[in-house]
This record gives C-alpha cells, sequence and structure tokens, in this order.
C-alpha cells in the first residue's frame, strides 16, 4: 500500500513557487508563505512543490523605503542560508526597468521549459544552471508549472485602480495559477467572488489559511528601525546585522548587538563584491541566461529615465494615495516594459 501511496506521488503534478515582492527587507514570514504553501500541496495531495523562488523587484519599481536591489538580494540570500528549496531569482533585479509580475512568471516558466528541453543535451544545459532552478528539476521528465506564491494583500491589489492590467490578472490566473495565503484585514473569497476573471479561473487559484498568522511587514520593520526600537527576534539575526553593517533603513536602533554568527556574513561579503564588479555591464540576454546570480544594479542615470511607478506615501510626481498601509502601490505613471520580457529564448 505505502509503495502505491509513493507510486501516486511521483505521478503529481510538479510545481515550482514564486513570490513576487520588495523584500526590504525580507520577513520570516516572506519564507513562511513557501512553507505553509508546500505544507497544504502535501497534505492536500494534489501537487508536488519541487521549488522556491524570491523574486525581488526593481529598483524603478520605486516604492518609498525600496534599498537598494543588491543589498535586498544580499538579505534574502542570508535569510535563505537554512532552506534547501527556496531560492533567490535576481532576474528581475537586472533588467533595465521594473517588469510586470505577468511577464516575470512567463520569464520563469519559459526558462524552465527550455531547460527541460535542452536536458537531453547535457553539457549544454548544465552551463544554464541557475541557482533558483529546482534541484529535483531533472528528476523527471514532466513539465514544472510556474506559481505565483502571495499574500493576500497582494491579491486585492488587483482591484486597485490602473496597477494590474486586466490582461495581466488573466494571463496569471489562466496560464500560471495563483496560490494565496490569508492575510489579516483581507478577505480573499468575497475578493474572489467579487471578480468576474478570478471567478471564472477560481480553479488555479489555491486559497490557503494560514492558521499561526504572523503580522510582522517589512514596512513594520523599516518603521521600528527607524524609530530606534529593536526588531530582534522579527528578522533573521544575519538579516539584522546586514542592515546594521550597510545602515540601511536609517537605522538608529541601539538595540542591535555585534555580529552574530559572524563567520556566515562572509557568504555574504563575497556576494556584494562579486556583483560589485557588475555595476557598469551591459545587461543582455546571455547576461540573463548566465548561471550567476549576480544583480547588476543600474547607474543613477539608467534608474531614473527607467522609474515605472511609485508606490507609498507619494510619488515623485506628487500623485494622489489610492491606498494607505504596507505594501499598498499608489499609481502607474508611466509605461510598461516590452514584450521582450515575457519571451525569452535561450541562446547558445
Ligand atoms: N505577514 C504576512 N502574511 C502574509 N503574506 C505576507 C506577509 N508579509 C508579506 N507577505 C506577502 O509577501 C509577498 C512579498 O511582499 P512584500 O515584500 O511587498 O511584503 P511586505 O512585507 O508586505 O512589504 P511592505 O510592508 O514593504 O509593503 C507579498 O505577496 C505579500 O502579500
Ligand atoms: N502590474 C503588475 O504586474 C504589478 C503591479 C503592482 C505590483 N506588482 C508586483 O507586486 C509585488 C508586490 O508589490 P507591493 O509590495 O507594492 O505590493 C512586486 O513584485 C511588484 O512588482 C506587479
Amino acid at each position: 500500500m505505502s509503495s502505491f501511496i509513493e507510486e501516486t506521488k511521483c505521478l503529481l503534478p510538479r510545481i515550482t513557487l514564486i513570490a513576487c515582492g520588495c523584500f526590504s527587507p525580507p520577513t520570516p514570514m516572506h519564507m513562511r508563505l513557501f512553507e505553509i504553501a508546500r505544507d497544504h500541496f502535501e497534505m492536500a495531495g494534489t501537487h508536488k512543490v519541487i521549488g522556491g523562488i524570491i523574486s525581488p523587484t526593481h529598483d524603478s519599481y520605486g516604492k518609498k523605503g525600496l534599498a537598494p536591489a543588491l543589498d535586498r538580494c544580499a538579505m534574502v540570500k542570508l535569510a535563505l542560508q537554512s532552506s534547501n528549496w527556496i531560492h533567490l531569482s535576481d532576474w528581475e533585479v537586472r533588467q533595465s526597468q521594473w517588469t510586470r509580475t505577468t511577464s516575470v512568471l512567463q520569464f520563469h516558466q519559459n526558462y524552465i521549459n527550455n531547460f527541460m528541453n535542452l536536458s537531453s543535451t547535457r553539457p549544454k544545459y548544465e552551463k544554464l544552471i541557475h541557482e533558483w532552478l529546482p534541484l529535483a528539476i531533472g528528476d523527471r521528465k514532466d513539465p514544472v508549472n510556474v506559481k505565483l506564491l502571495c499574500g493576500a494583500d497582494l491579491l486585492e491589489s488587483f482591484a486597485v485602480p490602473g496597477l494590474w492590467a486586466e490582461s495581466d490578472i488573466e494571463n496569471i490566473v489562466a496560464n500560471h495559477g495563483l496560490v494565496v495565503i490569508t492575510r489579516s484585514g483581507s478577505n480573499p473569497e468575497k475578493f474572489i467572488f467579487e471578480s468576474d476573471i478570478l471567478t471564472k479561473y477560481q480553479r488555479n487559484i489555491t486559497l490557503i489559511t494560514n492558521w499561526v498568522p504572523n503580522e510582522v511587514s517589512s514596512s513594520m520593520v523599516r518603521r521600528l528601525l527607524g524609530r530606534g526600537q529593536s526588531v530582534k527576534y522579527l528578522l533573521d539575526d544575519l538579516v539584522l546585522e546586514y542592515i546594521r553593517r550597510h545602515r540601511l533603513y536609517n537605522i538608529t536602533s541601539k538595540y542591535i548587538t555585534d555580529a552574530v554568527r559572524p563567520t556566515q556574513l562572509i557568504f555574504n561579503h563575497a556576494y556584494m563584491d562579486n556583483n560589485k564588479n557588475d555595476l557598469n555591464e551591459q545587461i543582455t540576454l546571455e547576461q540573463d541566461m548566465d548561471e550567476s546570480d549576480s544583480p547588476s544594479p543600474l547607474t543613477a542615470t539608467q534608474q531614473l529615465t527607467t522609474r515605472v511607478f511609485c508606490c507609498g506615501d507619494t510619488s515623485p510626481r506628487g500623485s494622489k494615495l489610492l491606498r494607505l498601509g504596507p505594501g499598498q502601490a499608489v499609481q502607474v505613471i508611466t509605461t510598461m516594459p516590452s514584450d521582450e520580457n515575457s519571451e525569452v529564448i535561450m541562446t547558445f
């Protein structure tokens, strides 16, 4: 009987979860989303989760409190040190401008598809192994579906006028799927009911109740840090130490102790050093396909010209606040990136 269960498990459709967000800074709850979701699918016996990807948004997203991409990526890597299945993807931050979430999903899905198709030509495809590719990807030949993992507040941001294109929402739910974790103050069931598109593709939306909610948010952490209050036990010690060393978020806290587990930060310094060399390099398709997981931040001029929209209290153009509270975007102020991001084909 148990071998029957094992066999059935092997046949479950495989998925990889990707969380898009600012991660400024990454909190333990960001990682919890993945654990909660994987447990859910494991217990429901409907899918096999083979990997998790954290994709920090581009600097030009311009949200208030957004630390530089290089720092956010470094913090995510520190926060993920104890995970053997969730990985950073810095593809988004390496682009020349902010990328819509639908294109982020499409890129990772295309990459996985191409990777699987190329698995017969091993020497070539081994060169293409990104850190974020799930380790188990080569265990089977069946497809791996990339699904968007998010908190219910992100789902509810679909209703913010001008923030998400309807076609993007439809593409996300119809072609990828959404995994939504409840968050206090939101009512995702009602939200889905009130949306025709979401109701239409409800079968592709997995709503998961988080029975051990934790309302820590990046903006709350930034607020405490700015006030000189303690955030210990709200963040991974390594992330906290990184913030202290790099003086992020106007940190004034006197409670942060000296390096905790300092040896582990050596890894992080290496990551920073490697990436500083990338600073002025051109971003090319070839680089996107490079196996290195290092962000190449843009120059100040590039960042200014590619700013897409702004979230937070005010936008650079003084746009009106549409939503209040953490993680809440304000207004789309310029154009969408070109479709180049959505159809990336591997070249050798
Ligand atoms: N406490 C939480 N419970 C459930 N989901 C969360 C929680 N914190 C963050 N998330 C989810 O994590 C993803 C990444 O979001 P982001 O980094 O923008 O998070 P945030 O902590 O809400 O940030 P901020 O406070 O700066 O707005 C989003 O899908 C968000 O809904
Ligand atoms: N139209 C879009 O694709 C769209 C709009 C708003 C936010 N997002 C993404 O959602 C994530 C979370 O953003 P907020 O922290 O502002 O809620 C980010 O990764 C951001 O890029 C995507």
